[in-house]
């Protein structure tokens, strides 16, 4: 080949690398429906009253913790009970609501709808928290107390906002005399800390024997309204949880000989387990990037960020390593774009003269959904590369598949609708929970699964999930009871708006109705986007005249006089 035949042929591939490239720019551009904002002022908002904070503040200050398995505090879980027992009246006295009480601690209620062809909907959350070191926090963790408008108490935001949201929603609904035409159920799981296997198992098996088989959707804790996480958007990034990562805990074991610290051999149990999770924790797992929900996630949110930043996101099968590189920096964007390795326990030795007889340790994997346990196992197994090490499954999960988000998917949509009623400037993207979730006990009922809380996170506050200083605002508390609202109100509806252009058009009324002047018989529906679409022309006669009723009967100041025809004028 020539210089001058070279230079033609990489001009032409890089004129149509640039080509994919701006197309791609430009054409993933996610649905955007046009929702009624919901405000303050609307007369359906639901203000948080002295009571309502005061109750939710009396949750948070009933210490549910869960330590282990099997090992959570039982009076705790029964007080809480009583608590939502009393501070929601309504929700426990309607002919339309059914509790049942599952497993000692956990709560599943059944909200009957009117219209039994609807497909019903789960709404989940749970009632345990994590341990806290009080001695760390600011505020006592248990105590619920007021600090610069926000509340700080273990449970804040993992996942006491949930349950008292849902409730709150839901007791202002009734007491206005809401009746659902879509039936729903209310999931709380008692030992979600510890895997839920007591709890959301359990409530899990009690609506199989009840022979339910499928719900529309699931909705349960996951990601959250994220300000500054995602480099290049200024906007909050509602993220919506598709998939979930799985996870996989080893045991790392190592004998050793117990002795005489005054005669030690060259290495002890501890030191060769040292030397083994210092391998591990310089070895980070390969990148994933752009096998897993966080591609889409990136693609949903290309369109808002500035040009050079948009192209490089829309095209990730091309800089997907430079983004790789970039994610790596931070925890919160690293643990979307691969596995992640956190070594959480070691222990090894007895006395600080005996040399130890063994030692242990414990790696927690978060496993991205294009890896497999297996993978993990070996990856770690090659990187050790020390047979003293004995390496066994502690627990594992393999990570969830990606649910639809697609522009009809139904639950999908209504959440991210949902979202953008409460937080208007947000944008929505569907995204990886990086943590584990209680919807591994419901997936044979649904695909559409997703993990979204309502809460407003700045960076910083990832470390209070398990953490010090677990915090909510009131006003990001009172937007969560409001989302929920909107989440009960709108999944009520049979399909979307969105199937048609209305959704263009509903900032405008809340009037919108749908109808064609078209006459149909039976059979007649397999031709809309089938085959033999037709009209008869009687029909397409009668369409005509329909319309000019419409324009004429709108022409009216009021309903009066709209049944006359002209010549009866
Ligand atoms: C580019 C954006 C990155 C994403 C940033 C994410 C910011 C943080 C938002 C949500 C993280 C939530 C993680 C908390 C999980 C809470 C539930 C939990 O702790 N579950 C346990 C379950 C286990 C089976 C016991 C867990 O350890 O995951």
């Amino acid at each position: 080949m020539s210089c001058k035949q070279l230079c033609i042929t990489l001009v032409a591939i890089c004129s149509a690398l640039l080509v994919i490239v701006l197309v791609r720019t430009f054409t993933l551009v996610p649905r955007k429906d046009v929702v009624i904002a919901c405000k303050t002022a609307d007369s359906d908002f639901i203000k948080l009253t002295d009571q309502i904070l005061k109750r939710f503040q009396k949750a948070l200050q009933i210490d549910t913790i869960s330590f282990k398995r099997g090992e959570y505090n039982r009076d705790q879980l029964l007080l809480l009970g009583s608590h939502l027992q009393k501070s929601f009246p309504v929700v426990h006295s309607s002919p339309l609501v059914k509790l049942d009480i599952i497993a000692n601690y956990s709560r599943l209620y059944t909200i009957s709808g009117s219209n039994t062809s609807l497909t019903p909907y789960l709404l989940t959350a749970h009632l345990d928290v994590v341990p806290a070191i009080a001695e760390e926090w600011e505020l006592p963790p248990f105590d619920a107390q007021i600090k610069d408008e926000f509340i700080y108490a273990r449970g804040a935001i993992d996942f006491k906002q949930g349950i008292m949201g849902i409730l709150e929603a839901l007791e202002y609904l009734l007491s206005k005399g809401f009746k659902p035409n879509r039936s729903f159920y209310i999931g709380f799981g008692h030992d979600e800390e510890v895997t839920g296997v007591d709890g959301a198992r359990a409530i899990s098996q009690e609506l199989q024997s009840r022979g339910l088989k499928q719900v529309e959707f699931l909705l349960d804790e996951g990601l959250a309204v994220l300000n500054g996480f995602i480099p290049g958007i200024k906007k909050p990034v509602a993220l919506i949880g598709i998939g979930e990562k799985g996870f996989l805990t080893l045991k790392l074991y190592v004998k050793g000989e117990a002795g005489h610290s005054s005669m030690p051999l060259k290495e002890t149990a501890i030191g060769i387990l040292a030397k083994a999770v210092s391998k591990i924790e310089d070895n980070p797992l390969p990148s994933m990037l752009g096998y897993g929900p966080e591609k889409e996630m990136l693609e949903h949110l290309a369109h808002e960020m500035p040009l050079a930043a948009r192209i490089v996101m829309s095209n990730l099968w091309l800089f997907g390593p430079i983004v790789s590189w970039f994610f790596s920096q931070k925890p919160p964007t690293n643990a979307i774009i691969r596995t992640v390795t956190s070594v959480t326990m070691f222990n090894g030795g007895v006395k600080t003269n005996v040399l130890p007889s063994d030692a242990t340790a414990y790696i927690n994997h978060r496993i991205h959904p294009a890896q497999s346990l297996q993978e993990i196992m070996d990856y770690d197994r090659a990187v050790i590369n020390d047979d003293r090490v004995q390496i066994s499954v502690e627990d594992s999960m393999v990570a969830a598949a990606g649910s639809p988000s697609g522009e009809n998917d139904f639950g999908y949509q209504i959440i991210s609708n949902s979202i953008r009623q409460i937080w208007t400037n947000a944008t929505t993207a569907p995204g990886m929970m990086i943590g584990n979730t209680d919807t591994k006990h419901y997936k044979d009922f649904t695909k559409n699964i997703y993990r979204f809380s309502p809460t407003v996170m700045f960076p910083g506050d990832e470390k209070r999930f398990h953490g010090v200083n677990e915090r909510i605002s009131k006003n990001n508390y009172e937007q969560a009871i409001n989302f929920y609202y909107h989440i009960i109100v709108n999944a009520d509806k049979r399909l979307l708006m969105g199937n048609t252009d209305t959704r263009h058009y509903a900032m405008f009324t809340k009037n919108i109705y749908r109808f064609c002047p078209t006459v149909m018989f039976l059979g007649d529906e397999k031709r809309f986007h089938g085959i033999n679409e037709r009209i008869s022309k009687k029909n397409y006669e009668q369409a005509i005249n329909f319309y000019y009723h419409v324009i004429t009967n709108a022409d009216q100041r009021s309903l009066i006089n709209i049944h006359q025809h002209s010549d009866e004028l």
